[in-house]
This record gives structure tokens, C-alpha cells and sequence, in this order.
């Protein structure tokens, strides 16, 4: 599957529900056992959810947002498939939460990109499964640490603390992904599916018993004036950044 919402993949409304209803054909086709995750923009995996559905949105379009936001994380991280991420670009904040519901993760080695959860650099907080799922990837100190600091790490260093499982140069990822989905097909399905969700099911149940009142969370924290205020203030940061 190839992430193709240009300029950098921003996880808007629209879009996060076209990546579900793609995802969900292929994970009721039989025939697919494994999906390669990729960017078709230059130098960015996914910049994350889209700013502009956070920022002067009315709460049920909020509402409606991150009921999308937990529908693409659900899906991904209960697949029954073989997912493999190859990240062919930065990929801060729910990108790297994309990426992290993978079951495995192959970077270009390029020290210009980034890859973490930034939110609070934002003025925003990472919500619990959303800091679960990186707990579950690179263990609770190093998500403390991460978490508060909204480190965006490089390549090198995402590899160091085992955010991603593999380096590569950047025009080998799809050949490296492809050789890596082999070795994973080559378990038997019905017992690697077992123990992924073996692995997976707490965090996906917690979620599962506390999507309204998550949802509630979220529209009551990003409404308010000093988080709209913070957003606002990011916005202009990057298109000042880009002048
Ligand atoms: C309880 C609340 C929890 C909420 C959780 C939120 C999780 C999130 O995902 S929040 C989003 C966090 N994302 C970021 O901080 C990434 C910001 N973007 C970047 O750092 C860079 O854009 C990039 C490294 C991804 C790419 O850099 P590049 O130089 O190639 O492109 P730019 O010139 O910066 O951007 C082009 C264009 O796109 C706009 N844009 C970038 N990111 C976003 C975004 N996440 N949402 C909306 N729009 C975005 C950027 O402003 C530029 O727009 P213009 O062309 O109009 O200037």
C-alpha cells in the first residue's frame, strides 16, 4: 500500500477513511496474507494526523475525526496480516504511531529523517494508547523519556532504542521489505495470528471498552482555547519554517 496525500501524507478525515476501507478489502481477501506500507511522497513516511482537522473544528467534527483516528489504528494493529513499514521518510507523531502498529519496521538511512511521537512539542498529549503502543515497541522507560520530551529521533538513533528494526539504504527498502515478508510468511498464519494477537490484545481491548469516553477526551482537551492557541502557534512555526 502506498500513502499517496500529498504534500506529506497528513492523516486527514478523508483520508484516514479511504486507508480503512482499503485496508479492510484486503484484509477480506483471502489471498492477501501480508501488506508493505509505504510513502509515494519524496522525503516523508506520513506527517501525522492533520493539523488543520484539529485546529477551528467544531466538536462533532472533532468527534468524527478521532473516531477515524482510532478506526485506522484498530485496523491496523489487530490485522490478521503481515504488516512490514518501510519508512522512506520522517515520520513524526501519528506517523510514527502508523508505523509502530506494524509488525515490523525497515528505515531509509538517511539522517535528515525523523521518526517519533512529538505531541507534546505541540502543546498536545499523546493519548494512553497511543503511548501503550510505543510501551509495547521500545518498553516504559524509554517511552517516559520520549513521551515527555516529544523526541524526534533520527534513523541511528530510532534503531538504538528499537523504534525501528531495520536500516537500509533508502532505493533497497522495498526490495529489503519484500525479502523480510517472505521470512514472515513463511510461519504458518494461524499460529503467528495467535500470537500477534496474544501480544496485541490487552491495548487493543482497553481501547476498544473506552472509545466514547476517549473520544469525549479528546474533543473536550483539543477545543479548548490554550490547545487551540498552541496549535495555531505550530501551524505558523511551519510555514514560517518553510518561508
Ligand atoms: C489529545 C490530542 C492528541 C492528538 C495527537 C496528535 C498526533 C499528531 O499526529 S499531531 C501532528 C504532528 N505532526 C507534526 O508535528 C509534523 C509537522 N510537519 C513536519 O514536521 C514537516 O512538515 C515534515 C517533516 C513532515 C515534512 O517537512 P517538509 O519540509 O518536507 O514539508 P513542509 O514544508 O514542512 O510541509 C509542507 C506543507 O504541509 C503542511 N503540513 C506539514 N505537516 C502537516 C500536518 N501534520 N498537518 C497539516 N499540514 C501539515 C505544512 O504546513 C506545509 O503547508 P504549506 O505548503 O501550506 O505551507
Amino acid at each position: 500500500m502506498t500513502l499517496q496525500n500529498p504534500p506529506v501524507n497528513s492523516l486527514s478525515l478523508d483520508f484516514l477513511t479511504e486507508f480503512c476501507s482499503a485496508l479492510e478489502k484486503l484484509e477480506m481477501d483471502k489471498s492477501c496474507r501480508g501488506v508493505i506500507l509505504t510513502s509515494g511522497q519524496p522525503k516523508v513516511f506520513s506527517a501525522g494526523l492533520d493539523i488543520m482537522e484539529m485546529y477551528g473544528k467544531s466538536p462533532e467534527r472533532c468527534g468524527e475525526f478521532w473516531r477515524a483516528v482510532q478506526e485506522m489504528w484498530l485496523k491496523l494493529y489487530s490485522s490478521n496480516m503481515v504488516i512490514i513499514a518501510a519508512i522512506n521518510g520522517s515520520s513524526p507523531a501519528g506517523g510514527c504511531l502508523m508505523s509502530m502498529t506494524c509488525d515490523y519496521r525497515i528505515m531509509a538511512d538517511n539522517p535528515r529523517y525523523s521518526i517519533g511521537l512529538n505531541e507534546t512539542q505541540l502543546g498536545i498529549v499523546a493519548p494512553f494508547w497511543f503511548k501503550e503502543t510505543m510501551v509495547n515497541t521500545v518498553g516504559h522507560r524509554t517511552t517516559e523519556i520520549a513521551l515527555q520530551l516529544g523526541q524526534l529521533y533520527s534513523p541511528t538513533e530510532a534503531l538504538d532504542i528499537g523504534l525501528v528494526d531495520k536500516l537500509v539504504p533508502e532505493d533497497q527498502i522495498i526490495a529489503t521489505a519484500t525479502q523480510t515478508m517472505t521470512k514472515w510468511l513463511a510461519v504458518p498464519d494461524h499460529a503467528r495470528q495467535i500470537t500477534k494477537s496474544m501480544m496485541r490484545k490487552p491495548t487493543i481491548d482497553k481501547l476498544m471498552s473506552k472509545r466514547e469516553p476517549d473520544i469525549q477526551n479528546f474533543v473536550s482537551f483539543i477545543t479548548k482555547d490554550p490547545i487551540q492557541k498552541s496549535l495555531g502557534l505550530y501551524l505558523s512555526m511551519l510555514k514560517k519554517r518553510k518561508s
